[in-house]
């Protein structure tokens, strides 16, 4: 859920908005945030024309539930089907999400079909072991997790304590059992994704609790010495992986979070629920011990990764429009804080970076924002791209029929954008990055 996604406090707190407050005169806009548009060659007119379909909301079913149509229109009048992301449904802005029984007993979410789109440009298959590193509050975890099934798992990672909690009452709420949530800067985050289930094929025998098997020794002296190492390296990830608050997420009126709801945190880490722990024994951060093995099982590294970095939030028109309502100078303050601007580049560049270096060769990773500026964008691809030779671009495989910007008008090839003009969505820039084999094999070749 993020803020172009239906968020339980937003929607609890704020009355929905008649379709007219969906529109507003540009010289209602702030100063500066003209001068951002300007210089970020963003039309204005998004904020400022009236459009019918921005009056939609949109939810998506959770994988655990079959429900007819008639049930679902009987809740929710005038909702159909998004044909081009299946398990999506659009529906007038006006209805009644928070209040419903398939809301509250958990067999919907509210997500923007666009954060839909995102997850599916992931490929997410079952089994996969994938990685969210801006997570919160969480409707791309949710779905990655229902993609990925029992065998897979999801590790989320977000920086902001109160955003991690709303992650954490949605994921206790739909029942997410397979995935684990750090409270960390993504930046540095470098905890590899859970042990397999299984000794892979590869002959190695690495075990599920990260201790060898009879390739690498198996006595007790060298159990003792990989579990050692493993502790060690247990804390030193951990002194790095405390809370920075600086680029917490901005939002409007916070909200008391229930005792019931507080993160109860064990050395930085809350584990979601007992299964996935029983399974890959999470109580520990899995490592790959004695230089073992680099099959990509073994290497720990995830096979799919979402970078949903923070941004300026200008393509969530639905939400910028409202601070019409809440007053632009909380939005000045927030957004536009000119420390904040410079650093967040910086930011997206690390997040990316470090996203990319979890992922395994052959991977998919997503780069996302919400926002519409190059600099956020399409910039921090090509910078990455020239720096990372073993960075690809690949298209992002949608539907045909998916609404989002016409290759002639991307700035970067492959590079996809939802115009609320045109999509009928909130505004998200998707792109997607595969690993090339060549870190792979310069990997194999370090350990021969
Ligand atoms: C666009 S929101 C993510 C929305 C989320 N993916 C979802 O679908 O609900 C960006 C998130 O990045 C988090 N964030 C900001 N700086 C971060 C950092 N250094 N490391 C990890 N998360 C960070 C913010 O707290 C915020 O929750």
């Amino acid at each position: 859920m993020s803020d172009n996604d239906t968020d339980t406090r937003a929607e609890q707190t704020q009355p929905a908005q008649p379709q007219s407050s969906l529109q507003m005169k540009p010289e209602a806009l702030p100063a500066a945030f003209r001068a951002f548009l300007r210089d970020n060659d963003i039309d204005e007119d998004a904020y400022t024309a009236a459009f019918e379909h921005l009056d939609l909301r949109y939810i998506r079913l959770s994988k655990r539930v079959q429900l007819k149509e008639e049930e679902l229109g009987a809740e929710f009048p005038g909702i159909r089907p998004v044909p081009w992301c299946p398990g999506f449904y659009a529906m007038p802005h006006t209805a009644k999400l928070a209040s419903s029984a398939l809301y509250t007993n958990g067999h919907v979410y509210g997500m923007d079909v666009s954060s839909g789109a995102a997850v599916t440009a992931l490929q997410i298959q079952p089994g996969d072991h994938c990685l969210d590193l801006c997570c919160a509050p969480g409707a791309k975890l949710c779905m990655m997790s229902d993609l990925s099934g029992e065998e897979g798992s999801v590790t989320g990672v977000d920086v902001s304590r109160e955003r991690l909690a709303a992650c954490r009452t949605l994921l206790l709420k739909y029942k997410h059992d397979n995935v684990r949530l750090y409270l960390a800067d993504g930046r540095s985050f470098s905890t590899s994704a859970p042990a397999p289930p299984q000794p892979c094929s590869c002959h190695c025998r690495l075990d599920v609790n990260g201790s060898d098997g009879d390739r690498h020794g198996s006595d007790d002296a060298t159990r003792d010495r990989a579990q050692q190492q493993q502790e060690q390296q247990e804390q030193q990830q951990q002194q790095h992986e405390q809370p920075l608050q600086q680029h917490g997420h901005p939002r409007p009126g916070r909200r008391k979070i229930p005792k019931r709801d507080r993160m109860h945190f064990v050395n930085g880490m809350f584990y979601c629920a007992r299964p996935l722990l029983e399974r890959y024994r999470l109580d520990r951060p899995a490592q790959a011990v004695g230089g073992g093995c680099t099959c990509h099982t073994h290497s720990r590294l995830y096979d799919k990764v979402m970078v949903d970095a923070e941004c300026t939030h200008d393509g969530s028109i639905k939400h910028i429009i409202k601070y019409n309502e809440w007053g632009w100078d909380t939005f000045e303050r927030r957004f536009f804080d000119p420390h904040r601007i410079e650093t967040l580049e910086a930011l997206q560049r690390q997040l990316l970076t470090t996203g990319f270096s979890l992922l395994r060769p052959g991977g998919r990773l997503v780069y996302s924002t919400c926002s519409f500026a190059k600099r956020q964008n399409e910039s921090i691809i090509s910078w990455f791209l020239d720096a990372t030779p073993t960075a690809r671009l690949l298209p992002a495989d949608l539907p045909s029929s998916t609404p989002h910007t016409h290759p002639r008008e991307q700035r970067l090839k492959h590079c996809i954008k939802f115009n609320p003009k045109v999509s009928g969505t909130s505004g998200l820039f998707v792109a997607v990055i595969t690993k090339t084999e060549a870190s792979r094999q310069q990997a194999d070749v370090a350990t021969d």
